[in-house]
């Protein structure tokens, strides 16, 4: 099942950047008293309770005039109504109930989607309380008064805003295809490359709706496997500002990675390996789906017998946490290596739900362990009792240990080494949880 997405709008100023810190539970956005002070943070990853879903802030708005405002967060609001599952439309008491407001209310309510009203600044109950009322006339429903400096009312609001995900989250774990996000920046050829991909298998083809949003997924067949593209492109976004475009870009990249199994990267063979190709591929990473880089274009380069070496090794130097990522060269305009594309989508997929039988990992453990003795400090020396696959998607391994102190880093990652020596999972990250067990 894929996370679920919540998406913060409303006006400057009216506390969203304080919310979003007190329920991602660190201060790294920054909070000022300036209306519209961009943030740097745009996404986060909340629990609560039960659940897990992930935030996103969509402001970052430098308005100059009322008139600036308002379009800005219809952008907003445009942005949550495609990505989020859940919407939280934040208003002030403070500033009470304003003209924008009501219209961008009028937008949300329009779209369906789940719309969580939100009261804040309500930092005495008692004293606000009469004010809250007005908000029933943007007609979505109860305004949750709440206090994100004061803390206050946060719970009944995420009571309110987890209620919703069931009516989503139904939908894409009854639908088993396989889904592949093509990701990257704009311009690096994402459209084309589905595109081709449509044309190159004269396979049958629909635009089908988004079963949980308004993007629109394309479905293609081929050898009789329906696989479900998932495309962030054509982010044709009025603004001019380069962080707006940017930040636009990232959460429509974290909505579709959220959605998929597999992550298709693709880099720009003219451009090279640039700083925002590694936060779009960090944002799958982080997530554990399965990761294939794509560098396009390659029709478009000069290229010599060194080229592609000098392409791996720029691409494997900058994305070094992600050595299991797959990696090729194609174009989209001649169709080069785009069936190896697909190959290598059918094999990540694959390495992506692998499970491993417990006797194998065990042996495979105990063999590696005979071989490099593991880590010791004081006099204690580690040692690893026992291995075992939990999960897939991405495949997930415990391993009992008896001091969790000595499993270093380095020593998980000899015996990660070892597991893909065996069974490839190429393609796939794997993931290690270090469990402490009594000595026998
Ligand atoms: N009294 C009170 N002030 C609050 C509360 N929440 C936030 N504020 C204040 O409101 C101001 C704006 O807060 P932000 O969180 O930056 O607001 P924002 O909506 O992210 O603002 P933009 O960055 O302009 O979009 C800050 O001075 C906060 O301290 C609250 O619950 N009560
Ligand atoms: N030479 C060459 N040009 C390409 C290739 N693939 C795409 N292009 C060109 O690159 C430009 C951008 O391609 P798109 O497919 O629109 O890129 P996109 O990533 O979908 O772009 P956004 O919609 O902005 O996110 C177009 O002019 C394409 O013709 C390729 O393999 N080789």
């Amino acid at each position: 099942m894929s996370k679920p997405i919540v998406a913060i709008v409303g006006r400057p100023n009216v506390g969203k950047s304080t919310l979003f810190n007190v329920l991602a539970g660190e201060k790294i956005s920054i909070v000022q008293d300036t209306p519209g002070v961009t943030r740097d943070r745009i996404y986060a990853d909340i629990n609560w309770l039960d659940y897990n879903f992930t935030l996103i802030d969509t402001g970052g708005i430098e308005p100059e005039s009322d008139n600036i405002i308002l379009k800005s967060m219809r952008e907003q609001a445009e942005i949550a109504i495609e990505t989020a599952d859940v919407i939280l439309f934040m208003t002030d008491v403070r500033q009470g109930m304003v003209d924008d407001d009501a219209k961008v209310a009028d937008m949300l309510r329009r779209s369906k989607k789940p719309i969580v009203l939100v009261v804040n600044k309500v930092d005495s109950f008692e004293k606000f309380m009469p004010d809250v009322y007005e908000f029933y006339n943007l007609g979505l429903g109860d305004p949750h008064p709440i206090s994100g400096s004061s803390r206050l009312g946060i719970g009944d609001m995420l009571d309110e805003v987890v209620s919703h995900f069931n009516e989503s989250a139904k939908d894409d774990t009854e639908d088993e295809r396989p889904r592949i996000a093509i990701i990257g920046k704009p311009n690096v050829g994402k459209s084309s490359i589905i595109n081709k991909l449509l044309g190159e298998d004269r396979v049958i083809v629909s635009d089908i709706a988004g079963t949980t949003r308004d993007a629109v997924d394309t479905e293609i067949v081929r050898n009789g496997r329906e696989y479900v593209f998932i495309d962030t492109a054509g982010l044709r976004r009025k603004s001019k500002i380069k962080e707006d475009i940017e930040r636009y870009s990232i959460i429509r990249t974290v909505s579709a990675v959220e959605r998929c199994n597999v992550a298709v990267l693709v880099i720009d063979a003219t451009e090279g390996i640039t700083d925002q190709d590694a936060k779009i591929a960090g944002i799958a990473h982080d997530r554990g789906k399965g990761m294939i880089i794509a560098v396009n274009k390659w029709d478009a380069i000069e290229k010599n017998d060194k080229t592609i070496y000098k392409f791996t090794e720029e691409i494997r130097n900058k994305l070094s946490y992600m050595p299991y990522a797959e990696l090729l060269f194609i174009s989209a305009q001649t169709g080069q290596r785009l069936p190896k594309l697909f190959e290598t989508i059918d094999a990540v997929i694959e390495n992506h739900s692998l499970r491993i039988a417990t006797g194998v990992l065990n042996e495979i453990m105990s063999e590696a362990v005979a071989m490099q003795q593991p880590p010791s400090d004081k006099g204690k020396r580690l040692k690893l009792y026992y291995i075992t696959q939990v999960s897939v998607k991405p495949p997930t391994f415990v391993i009992f240990v008896n001091d969790k102190e000595l499993m270093h880093f380095s020593y998980t990652r000899y015996i990660e080494n070892r597991i893909r020596e065996s069974f490839g999972f190429r393609g796939t990250p794997l993931k290690f949880i270090i469990r402490e067990r009594k000595e026998k």
